[in-house]
């Protein structure tokens, strides 16, 4: 069955074109994810895809109910934490919790929602003030909060934005053994490292647009070989060389160049054309091409 089926979504704000004709299909039970530089459009489309912004055209279903015409049906397929923390500051966790399952009228949830809090470190919060807690267990709550109606579909938006380690640990934890059981997982992140380690397909957005739709292995897959991670402390890369350029270097590494290699002998040749060139290199690394690499050759518009 199909999780989310985003077909044609158009959305401008005046004269910015931020959805560009979207269409992507999420099947039930995938952990997908969403990448994309900021204001690639990803936040936008996650609120067309949760009913908050209505788009120019185009159609939403979740679970084959229709985000516009069956919100109710729609919404409740679906578990949504935002990006930004919003709360009412009055309430404790517990009352928080309940008062959203109120709104999809539970009545009786206490211990799924004990049982959602223990999974996130929060048991011990259950009682405090939201306005009392850091920003971090705000986070927490947040998370609990998209999940209190059991939702088959949960979508994160950039959900480790600012947490440490130890969230972010019993964060993936909870939302893996959720989608081992069946959930569906849609995810946004900046931290590529995070997306390649949890979701199984990416798409990538860029300017509105899905500019890259695939599985995991085989985007990695694309970038066939090693990569040759130079730093130059003095010259830059010789013409010769250039075409070996996986991405060009980045603004805030601008020494930075990383090569693909498809046999170490090639290396051999690199250094000696770098040589020639009167480069001076502070430091080498060989290393694999991981999504990282991928991305910024994407959104470079460089062809894999
Ligand atoms: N309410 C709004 N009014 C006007 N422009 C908006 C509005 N919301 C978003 N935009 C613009 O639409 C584009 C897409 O924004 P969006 O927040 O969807 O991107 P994003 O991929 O989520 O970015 P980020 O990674 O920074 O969160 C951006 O250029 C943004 O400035």
């Amino acid at each position: 069955m199909t999780a989310i089926q985003i077909s044609n979504v158009e959305k401008r704000y005046k004269s910015l074109q931020a959805l560009g004709g979207v269409s992507l299909s999420i099947e039930e039970g995938e952990f997908f994810g969403l990448l994309g530089p900021n204001g690639a459009g990803k936040t936008t489309l996650i609120s067309i895809v949760a009913g908050l912004i209505r788009p120019d055209a185009g159609k939403v279903t979740i679970h084959g109910h229709d985000v516009s015409g069956d919100f109710r049906a729609a919404r409740k397929m679906l578990g949504v934490v935002p990006q930004e923390l919003v709360f009412d500051p009055f309430f404790t966790v517990r009352e928080t919790l309940r008062l959203q399952s109120g709104y999809f009228g539970l009545a009786n949830n206490d211990a799924w929602i004990d049982e959602v809090m223990h999974n996130l470190d929060l048991s011990n919060k259950a009682d405090t003030n939201m306005r009392a807690l850091s920003g971090g267990m705000k986070r927490r709550v947040l998370v609990a909060q998209a999940l209190v109606h059991k939702p088959p579909v949960i979508v994160l938006d950039e959900p480790t934005a600012g947490v440490d380690v130890e969230l972010r640990q019993t964060l993936w934890k909870f939302i893996s053994r959720l989608n081992r059981e069946g959930h569906t997982v849609v995810l946004t992140t900046h931290y590529l490292e995070e997306a390649q380690a949890m979701c199984k397909r990416v798409a990538m957005l860029k300017s509105g647009k899905v500019v890259a739709l695939d599985t995991m292995a085989a985007l990695i897959r694309r970038i066939s070989g090693s990569q040759l991670v130079l730093h130059m402390q003095q010259g830059t890369l010789p013409e010769a060389l250039r075409p070996l350029l996986i991405h060009p270097p980045e603004a805030d590494q601008p020494n930075k160049y990383s090569l693909r290699i498809n046999d170490y002998a090639e290396v051999e040749t690199i250094l000696a054309g770098l040589r020639q060139a009167g480069v001076v290199i502070d430091e080498m690394q060989l290393q694999q091409a991981d999504l990282e690499d991928i991305f910024l050759q994407i959104m470079d518009g460089g062809s894999l």
